[in-house]
């Protein structure tokens, strides 16, 4: 559905987007993720054609972006990251104008106009001026927007950004049910959404790709897998020195609890398991021990690791 190769963005001060190469299967749901500035947005503009490329090619449903862009731009929805609304429309009339834009008239435009209002849950508001919705409603429309046409793909950029929790979850169950009839390429900041929703991840930072696979290989993948933490009272110089000398163990981080407890966080190598070591070296000291135990590595751990810059 999606070819990227190679694909350059270079502006006058800074090249925002370095040769990156991807693709896209149909039916996948894609996380885009990366740090600000990362060139996520820069690359997102690129593949719906509002951006022209310095060099290399994007591909979407087999039209060239650049060459064949209408053709490209009928295949996609694209919900850009602040949704650009005309605020003093109604929802319906604005979704109705969009819809005819977009190249469907009359009987169609009203019929596809009613669907996505069905679909987006915008019901309540559909009469209302833009202006009065809430930001979870504008961005709603701005999904409707984008599948008004019945594209194959929806690209989405940050579609959750700036909304509630609440509301944040309602736009998450609502691009999973779009995923069963369309591809979906969606940026966002929000790793515990992507692990929750996405088949598929592509990392980018500088401009470059930094990792793409599913967000299991990638947990399974990372260098320092796994974590053990525990809170124990005692020197926490002596403890810090005694955990960091086990076997397997690169990093010791030791933090102040309430009292006279400290938690602990061992960082542990990939595939190993140091609770047990752990347990016997508190046992051998008799420090007063009140929890261990062992976390794995999060879609956020592997995100962190790979686009830190300390
Ligand atoms: N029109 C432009 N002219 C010059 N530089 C630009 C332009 N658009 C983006 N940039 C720069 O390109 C880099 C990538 O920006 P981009 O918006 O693609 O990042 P992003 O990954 O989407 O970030 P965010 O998560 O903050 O939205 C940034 O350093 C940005 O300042």
């Amino acid at each position: 559905m999606i070819e990227v190769s190679n694909l350059t963005k270079r502006f006058p001060r800074h090249e925002a987007v370095r040769g990156i190469t991807f693709s896209v299967a149909k039916g996948e749901i894609v996380g885009f993720l990366g740090p600000n500035g990362a060139g996520k947005t820069t690359t997102l503009r690129m593949l719906t054609g509002y951006l022209p490329p310095t060099s290399g090619s994007a591909k979407v449903a087999n039209h060239d972006i650049f060459r064949e862009s209408i053709a490209a731009r009928r295949k996609i929805g694209y919900m850009p990251e602040n949704v650009p609304l005309y605020d003093d429309m109604r929802v319906r009339e604005y979704l109705r104008f969009r819809a005819e834009l977009k190249g469907l008239s009359g009987r169609d435009a009203r019929r596809r106009v009613s669907e996505v209002i069905e679909t987006c849950g915008l019901e309540a508001v559909k009469k209302k001026m833009i202006r009065v919705c809430s930001k979870g409603y504008r961005q709603r429309v701005g999904l409707a927007d984008a599948l008004v046409h019945q594209p194959e793909l929806l690209i989405l950029d940050e579609p959750t950004n700036g909304l509630d929790p609440n509301q944040i979850r309602q736009i998450r169950e609502l691009i999973r049910t779009l995923a069963d009839r369309h591809t979906v390429l969606v940026s966002t900041h929000i790793l515990h959404e992507v692990e929750m929703t996405c088949n598929r991840v592509i990392i980018i930072d500088s401009g470059k790709i930094k990792a793409q696979d599913t967000p299991k290989n990638l947990v399974a993948g990372m260098r320092a897998a796994g974590k053990v933490h525990l809170e124990v009272a005692a020197d926490p110089q002596i403890v810090t020195a005694a955990l960091s000398r086990l076997d397997n163990v690169k990093r010791v981080t030791a933090e102040p609890r309430d009292d006279r407890w400290t938690h602990y966080e061992v960082l542990v190598d990939s595939g190993t398991d140091a609770r047990e070591r752990i347990s016997n070296l508190v046992a051998q000291y008799a420090w007063p021990m009140r929890s261990l135990f062992r976390k794995e590595a999060t879609l956020e751990d592997v995100f962190v690791e790979l686009t830190r810059r300390d």
